[in-house]
């Protein structure tokens, strides 16, 4: 192992993706979390954002040389990476460069295929990517797609992957990390040929649609690890294990495929200027004592109510039969689980406690409940509702509106599902608080499907609900219809 620098220095080439979620963007976040200097050499543009790309702007050749001297006329950079390099003639004139420096340590990341299947580079582009790019690699790390066009082979299974590697290796390239996200299975798994020795890395395959940019974050965080001085068959361990960890911890950023947790952000989903507007849309309020204590017929139903699209769960015991901690805490683990798989908020009624232990998002509270000052100080990381139905509370909670994600407005209609509910406040109440509220409005009591538009042109920002989805007999209308959609 190389001693490692006081301040390694990598190098990434690659295209800068506007939406910070993948490319140049995703290197330089995952590199700087391992505390590696990152240079850049800009190979292209892109317009895009996590719904899709909108443009692409390859650089001047002239312009990518330009870069690669002046980083090459000051810094000592200990490891490079590439990614999208656009076309053939840009793989041409980074190869040139990467043979004129002598850069050793390349890994390249043959960005070839997006996610859904469309082509990044063409004919000639894969051509010059085998013949003057591979050659100088000290790793390559295709994903199946990619394999698959280097190889020349189908690659269906953990085989297909070795004798892939194999005929990679034929390029002139001794390392090669077979990415196998696209097969079938729960788990992920990674082949990786390192010159005859060979093992596989299994990981999760976490099923979320916010991982845009797992291919540059990989090989950005193993060419990262080989700039420390880190061997590579512990750097792709290492780079491993981070991958697993960050796809764990999603971040709530825009509408579509959004990114990586690059910096490992603690609780990033429960800070509420992440919380789009979607976020609080729909809420079902649940609880044993609505499926007839009957925990499976809750797994069950919260299942198919976030299928269906709700935005927010909120765990709520009330009812005649008294539940213990023991007993809600694992309702309450197991529908955070339910949830997390969909991307949808979990909240705890008026329990602050349960909510901490079940690594909920966040807690609604009365306003006889925990006060929000005192969530705010024993647990920042919640986010938090609040109950509101009269002008005299909203004036009453003033100084607690700061800390708060919405506040829950009602009951906006009568309804039976709350016993000690207070004076129904109609559309007029509705919208004469959210007049004076200058954060989301979550209209709550009474409301069904044939209320709900009325709702949000009360100015509503999103509904929750009981009745009107535990008792409905179609939940995807129903939801779409609350969701007002
Ligand atoms: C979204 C939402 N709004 C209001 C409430 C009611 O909360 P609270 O006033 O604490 O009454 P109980 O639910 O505890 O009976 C809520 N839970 N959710
Ligand atoms: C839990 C709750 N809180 C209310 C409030 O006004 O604060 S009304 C309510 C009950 C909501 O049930 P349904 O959708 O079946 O009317
Ligand atoms: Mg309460």
């Amino acid at each position: 192992m190389r001693a490692a620098k006081q301040y390694p220095t990598a190098l990434t080439i690659a295209g800068s993706d506007s939406g910070g979620g993948a490319g140049m963007q995703a290197d330089i976040k995952t590199m700087q979390h391992f505390q590696v200097f990152s240079t850049n050499v800009v190979v292209g543009l892109t317009a895009q954002n996590t719904l899709g790309v909108q443009g692409a702007y390859p650089t001047d050749e002239a312009v990518i040389d330009a870069q690669f001297d002046s980083l090459m006329a000051d810094f000592d950079i200990q490891a490079a990476k590439t990614g999208a390099l656009f076309d053939a003639k840009r793989v041409a004139k980074v190869a040139q460069n990467v043979s004129r420096y002598q850069i050793k340590q390349l890994v390249v990341d043959p960005v070839m295929v997006a996610k859904g299947g469309a082509a990044l580079l063409d004919e000639a582009g894969v051509q010059a990517m085998k013949e003057s790019l591979l050659p100088k690699a000290f790793l390559v790390t295709p994903n199946i797609p990619e394999a698959e066009l280097l190889s020349g082979m189908k690659i269906q299974n953990e085989a297909d992957m070795a004798e892939a590697a194999k005929r990679i290796q034929r390029f002139g390239v001794a390392n090669v990390m077979v990415k196998g996200g696209h097969l079938p299975g729960d788990e992920v798994t990674n082949y990786v040929l390192l010159g005859s020795d060979s093992f596989v890395l299994t990981g999760k395959k976490v099923d979320t649609k916010r991982k845009h940019g797992t291919g540059d974050t990989l090989s950005a965080a193993i060419t990262a690890m080989l700039a420390k001085g880190i061997s590579l068959k512990r750097a792709i361990l290492l780079a491993n294990d981070y991958m697993n960890a960050i796809v764990s911890k999603p971040l709530y950023i825009g509408q579509g495929h959004g990114p990586l947790n690059h910096g490992l952000w603690s609780n990033p989903k429960k800070t509420f200027a992440n919380l789009t507007e979607r976020a609080l849309r729909c809420q079902l309020v649940v609880g044993l004592a609505n499926v007839d204590y009957d925990a499976n017929r809750l797994f069950d139903l919260v299942r198919a109510a976030c299928e269906a699209g709700v935005s927010l769960v909120q765990y709520r015991e009330k009812g005649e039969r008294s539940v213990d901690f023991e007993k809600r805490l694992a309702v309450a683990v197991t529908l955070s689980r339910i949830c997390q798989k969909k991307d949808v908020l979990f909240f705890i009624d008026d329990d602050v406690d349960l909510a901490i232990a079940s690594g909920a998002d966040g807690v609604h509270v009365g306003q006889d409940d925990t006060s929000v000052a005192s969530i705010v100080e024993r647990a920042p990381q919640l986010l938090i509702g609040l109950s509101i139905s009269t002008m005299a509370e909203f004036e009453k909670s003033r100084s607690s509106l700061a800390d708060l994600a919405y506040i829950g407005v009602g009951p906006v209609f009568d309804t039976k599902t709350k016993k000690d509910a207070k004076p129904s406040i109609g559309l007029a109440g509705l919208k004469r608080i959210k007049e004076a509220a200058q954060l989301p409005v979550i209209a709550i009591g009474g409301l069904t499907e044939e209320n709900a538009a009325g709702v949000y042109e009360a100015g509503a920002d999103g509904i929750a609900v009981i009745s009107a989805i535990t008792k409905s007999d179609n939940l995807n209308r129903t939801v779409q219809k609350l969701s007002n959609l």
